[in-house]
């Protein structure tokens, strides 16, 4: 995660500095769309690879899942090399490794089928070939636009439940890990690595919630325990319907970090595997937490990187050091 020190210094001066190009500027001759569903455009960008219904979906519903979008060979190679890295045969510098919280509190030894998530892959050339699929990109490019960095990188293996929920994701918006701006330039691609459904645990979504606040988000109190990280919206009460998003290996959701989610418990005895990353424009700016709902976030990340790699550093800073360009220019992130 934090490889290149000296990498920051050369980051660091962007990191107050204000937005250039990316306000609303986007919509511009997205009249088209927009006199055909009378609604303003705000989350998408004109492009010619979304349908109108596409576009219009999106807007109004802050998700857009496409099917069969990865084949079937990159998948296999993405998990022969999750396999590789739980035996141990890859070391790949920054790799977080996370266990389910029930197995690395208990006696048990953990072996590879412990793992339940790989963070911070971009150092894995093989794992990162996703981010960096063009047909991914060429989505991606909808809601960034053209200078695209990979901030976030993900491989989830939701074990099967040991019986105490604790491999279920509390309902969250991922905004809350975000120390940058704006929202509606950001954008997470995750992908099913096999079918995925309420039994073993598939995505949880409340369309529309893209339009609401970042809420306050905390450690749930679950009576089982929670993963580490894994915050909730805080006394979370909402009147917008849920709706489970069933899908295929390879089938592709994108969606805004303002759309609330979470996902069930494991019921079955597979690992369910996704892979995902989140995108942000480039043109993207930092924005200091201090005083608002991130601050327990940034603070927690702060305590990490200070005990786990002796780095004294700003949250922004802990993204600036991951982020990786994959398309255009690294203008301000
Ligand atoms: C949008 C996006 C950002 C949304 C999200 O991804 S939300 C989830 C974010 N999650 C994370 O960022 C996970 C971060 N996880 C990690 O950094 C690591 O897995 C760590 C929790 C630090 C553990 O790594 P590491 O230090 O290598 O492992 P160790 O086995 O030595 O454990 C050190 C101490 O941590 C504890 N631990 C390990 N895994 C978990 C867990 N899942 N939940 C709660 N506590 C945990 C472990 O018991 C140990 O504690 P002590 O024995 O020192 O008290
Ligand atoms: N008590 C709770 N407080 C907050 N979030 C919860 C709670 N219970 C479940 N969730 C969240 O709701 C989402 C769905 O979880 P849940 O395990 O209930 O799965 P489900 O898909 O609804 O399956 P089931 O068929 O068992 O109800 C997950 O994000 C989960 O973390
Ligand atoms: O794959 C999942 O369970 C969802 C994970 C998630 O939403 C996240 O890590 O932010
Ligand atoms: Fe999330
Ligand atoms: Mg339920």
């Amino acid at each position: 995660m934090f490889r290149a020190t000296d990498r920051l210094k050369v980051l660091l001066h962007h990191l107050d500095r204000p937005p250039a190009a990316v306000t609303a500027s986007s919509c511009t001759s997205a009249q088209a769309v927009s006199a055909h569903y009378r609604v303003p455009l705000r989350y998408t960008l004109d492009n010619d690879h979304l349908s109108p219904e596409q576009r219009h979906f999106y807007e109004e519903n802050g998700f857009l899942l496409i099917k069969n979008l990865v084949s079937a060979e990159d998948i296999d190679r993405f998990r022969e090399e999750f396999e590789r890295i739980c035996r141990r045969e890859v070391q790949v510098p920054g790799l977080v490794v996370m266990r389910d919280v029930t197995i690395a509190k208990s006696e048990f030894v953990p072996d590879q089928r412990a793992v339940s998530k790989l963070q911070d892959f971009q150092e894995d050339p093989e794992l990162f070939r996703y981010c960096k699929l063009p047909q991914i990109l060429k989505y991606v490019e909808c809601f960034t636009g053209p200078n695209i960095m990979a901030m976030h990188t993900m491989l989830i293996n939701k074990p099967p439940d040991a019986g105490k929920k604790t491999s279920r994701h509390p309902m969250h918006q991922d905004l809350h890990y975000f120390p940058f701006r704006p929202a509606d330039r950001i954008v997470c691609a995750w992908t099913a690595m096999e079918n995925v459904d309420r039994n073993n645990g598939c995505l949880v979504v409340q369309p529309g919630t893209h339009k609401e606040t970042l809420k306050e988000h905390d450690y749930p109190e679950w009576e089982g325990g929670v993963n580490k990280m894994y915050h909730g919206i805080r006394d979370y009460r909402s009147h917008h319907p849920r709706l489970h998003l069933v899908m295929e290996k390879g089938d592709t959701v994108f969606f805004h970090p303002l759309l609330i989610h979470g996902s069930g418990m494991n019921k079955t005895q597979g690992f369910r595997k996704a892979i995902s990353c989140h995108y942000a424009s480039a043109d993207c700016y930092y924005i200091d937490v201090t005083g608002t709902t991130q601050e327990n976030i940034g603070n927690e990340i702060k305590e990490l990187a200070l005990q786990k790699y002796d780095l004294d550093i700003k949250f922004q800073e802990s993204w600036a050091l991951r982020a990786c360009l994959v398309q255009g220019e690294r203008t301000s992130l």
